[in-house]
C-alpha cells in the first residue's frame, strides 16, 4: 500500500527525499545529517486474540524515529495500510512536526494493520488492549518515555481503552494517564484535543491569509471569505476543518470526497448536514442534497482555491500532480502529496502548507494535555490566577477613574464580573494553539521569504525542524 504509482518511491523514501532537500542547503556537521533522517528503530509485534471462536493473528508496529528529546510523540493508526515504512515515514514526520512547534518530543508513531470496519466494539476493545499491552512491556508506551494519541481509525475511546490498559500494568505510577494523550475528557482529556487538528488547518489557513504576499504568490487576493475549498476525507480532520471554515470564515466547502465518491456543489455544501450521512450510512452514496460523483479524482482535480487532502499519504502523486487546479493546497493529512508530485506541483507554482506546520494542532493541544495530566491540576488553573492579578490591578484603575468622572461614567458590575471571570480550558488551550500556528508559520516564512534559494513552504518548514533538532542533538555532545 506504501508504494505509489508509476514506481515512486514509497512513503518513508518520499519523506528521506524531502529532507534531503533541506538539507542540502543546510551546513550540517558530517554524518548529523543521516542520524537525523534514519529512524532509531521499529518494533513489529504479532499477537492473537480469540475472537467469534477463533484465534485472529495481528500485526502491529511502533517506530521512534528520534529520541533527542524525551518521551517521543505520534499516533496509533488502525489501518489495513499499516505497515513499516508507513510507521517510519509518519515517525519522521512526528519529529520535524515537534520541532517545528516547539512541542519537546522525539518522534514516534505506531500502527495496527486491521480494518477497524471489520470489527464491533467489544472486538475492538479486546485488540486494542492487547496490543497496548504488547508495547506497554515493553515502554512503548509509557509517561516518560513514548506517548501516543489517535490517528486514522482510531479516536479517544481506543486512547481511554490503552490508558486504563497501562494504569492496570503500572498500578502506582501516579503519571499514568500522561501515558497517552486524546483521550476523553473524563479520563483525563483536555477540551478541544478531539477538534484540535481541524482547528490548527483554521488557524494555519488564518496566517496565511493574514499575509497579502503570501496569498498573493498562491494567486489569490483577499480572506477567507467566499474561497471554494475541496475536502478530501471527511473523517476527524476533514470534518472539523471544514466545518470551522464554513461556519467561521465565510469559506465555501463546494467539494468533499469519501472512499466511495464525492459531492459537489459550488453553492457550498452543508458539512454537518453530509458528515451526519456519512456517519449514519457509511459512505456518501444516497446523499440526496448534492451533486455527486462515484469518481473522487475528478472532484480532487476540480478547479477550486484550496484544496485540503485530509484521509491518506500518497493521493496526489505523478499520475495526477499536473491534474490539480487548486491554488492552495493545505495537507491536513499526513504526506499526501509525494515527493514527484511535490516538484510538479512547485514548478506550476501551486502553494502547497506542508503538513508538518498544518497538522500540527493535534500534537500541540496533546503536549497541553500531557502537561495537565503530569501537574495533576486542571489546565489553566495557575494562568487563570495570574491573569485575574492582571485584571484586579485594571479594575481599580477603572475604578479610580469612576470616582473621578462622578455621574457622567460608571463601571457597570456585570462588566467587573465578566472581566473576573478568566479565560477556562478551551479558551486557554484555543489561544495557546493559535500562538503555536503563528508562531510556527513566522518561523516558516521568514525563510521562505529571506532565503533566495528556498522557494516553498515545505523546505522552509524542514530547514526550521532539522536546525532544531541537529541543535538538540549538539547540545547532548553527539
Ligand atoms: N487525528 C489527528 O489528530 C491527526 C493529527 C495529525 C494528522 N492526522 C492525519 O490526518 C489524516 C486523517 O486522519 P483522521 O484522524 O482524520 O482519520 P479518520 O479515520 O478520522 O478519517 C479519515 C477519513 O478519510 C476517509 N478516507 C479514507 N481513505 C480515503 C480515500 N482514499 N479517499 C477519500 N476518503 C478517504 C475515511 O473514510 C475517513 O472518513 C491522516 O493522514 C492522519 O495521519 C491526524
Amino acid at each position: 500500500m506504501c508504494a505509489s504509482p508509476m514506481g515512486e518511491p514509497t512513503f518513508r523514501e518520499s519523506v528521506d527525499l524531502m529532507f534531503n532537500r533541506a538539507a542540502a542547503l543546510m551546513d550540517l556537521p558530517g554524518g548529523l545529517e543521516e542520524k537525523i533522517r534514519v529512524c532509531n528503530g521499529v518494533y513489529k509485534v504479532r499477537f492473537g486474540v480469540r475472537l467469534r471462536g477463533q484465534i485472529q493473528t495481528f500485526t502491529g508496529y511502533r517506530a521512534v524515529h528520534s529520541e533527542h528529546m524525551e518521551p517521543v510523540k505520534g499516533g496509533i493508526r488502525f489501518a489495513p495500510s499499516v505497515d513499516q515504512d508507513e510507521v517510519e515515514a509518519l515517525a519522521a514526520l512526528m519529529t520535524y512536526k515537534c520541532a517545528l512547534v516547539e512541542a519537546p518530543f522525539g518522534g514516534s508513531k505506531g500502527g495496527l494493520c486491521i480494518d477497524p470496519r471489520e470489527y464491533d466494539d467489544h472486538e475492538l476493545e479486546q485488540i486494542t488492549r492487547r496490543f497496548a499491552y504488547e508495547l506497554i512491556k515493553r515502554d512503548l508506551i509509557h509517561p516518560s518515555q513514548n506517548v501516543p494519541a489517535p490517528d486514522m481509525g482510531t479516536s479517544e475511546r481506543e486512547m481511554a481503552w490503552i490508558a486504563d490498559q497501562y494504569a492496570r500494568m503500572n498500578t502506582t505510577d501516579i503519571n499514568s494517564r500522561a501515558c497517552v494523550t486524546g483521550k476523553p475528557l473524563h479520563s483525563g482529556g483536555i477540551a478541544g484535543r478531539v477538534e484540535a487538528t481541524g482547528r490548527g488547518i483554521q488557524y494555519a489557513l488564518r496566517e496565511f491569509f493574514r499575509h497579502p504576499d503570501d496569498v498573493a504568490k498562491a494567486k489569490m487576493s483577499g480572506k477567507l471569505d467566499g474561497k471554494r475549498v475541496v475536502v478530501q476525507g471527511l473523517g476527524n480532520v476533514g470534518y472539523h476543518a471544514a466545518k470551522f471554515l464554513s461556519e467561521e470564515d465565510g469559506a465555501l466547502v463546494t467539494g468533499i470526497i469519501e472512499r466511495d465518491g464525492a459531492l459537489f456543489d459550488p453553492a457550498g455544501l452543508d458539512v454537518e448536514r453530509v458528515r451526519d450521512w456519512l456517519v449514519k450510512h457509511g459512505g456518501l452514496t444516497g446523499y440526496p442534497d448534492a451533486n455527486s460523483t462515484p469518481d473522487g479524482s475528478s472532484v480532487l482535480e476540480s478547479d477550486c482555491d484550496i484544496l485540503i487532502p485530509a484521509a491518506f499519504e500518497g493521493v496526489i502523486n505523478l499520475s495526477n500532480a499536473h491534474k490539480i487546479q487548486a491554488k492552495l493546497i493545505i495537507e491536513a493529512a499526513n504526506g499526501p502529496i509525494t515527493a514527484g508530485a511535490d516538484e510538479i506541483l512547485n514548478a506550476r507554482g501551486t502553494i502547497i502548507i506542508p503538513d508538518l506546520y498544518a497538522n500540527a494542532g493535534g500534537v500541540t493541544v496533546s503536549y497541553f494535555e500531557w502537561v495537565k495530566n503530569l501537574s495533576h491540576i486542571r489546565f489553566g488553573r495557575m494562568q487563570r490566577r495570574q491573569e485575574e492579578a492582571r485584571h484586579e490591578l485594571v479594575l481599580n484603575e477603572l475604578d479610580r477613574l469612576d470616582t473621578a468622572m462622578g455621574d457622567t461614567w460608571s463601571l457597570s458590575p456585570s462588566f467587573r464580573t465578566k472581566y473576573l471571570r478568566g479565560a477556562d480550558e478551551l479558551e486557554l488551550v484555543r489561544s495557546g494553539l493559535d500562538d503555536t500556528m503563528r508562531i510556527a508559520y513566522q518561523s516558516m516564512r521568514e525563510i521562505w521569504h529571506g532565503r533566495a534559494d528556498v522557494h516553498d513552504l515545505r523546505t522552509a518548514a524542514f530547514i526550521v525542524a532539522v536546525d532544531r533538532v541537529a541543535k538538540s542533538y549538539k547540545a547532548k555532545g553527539l
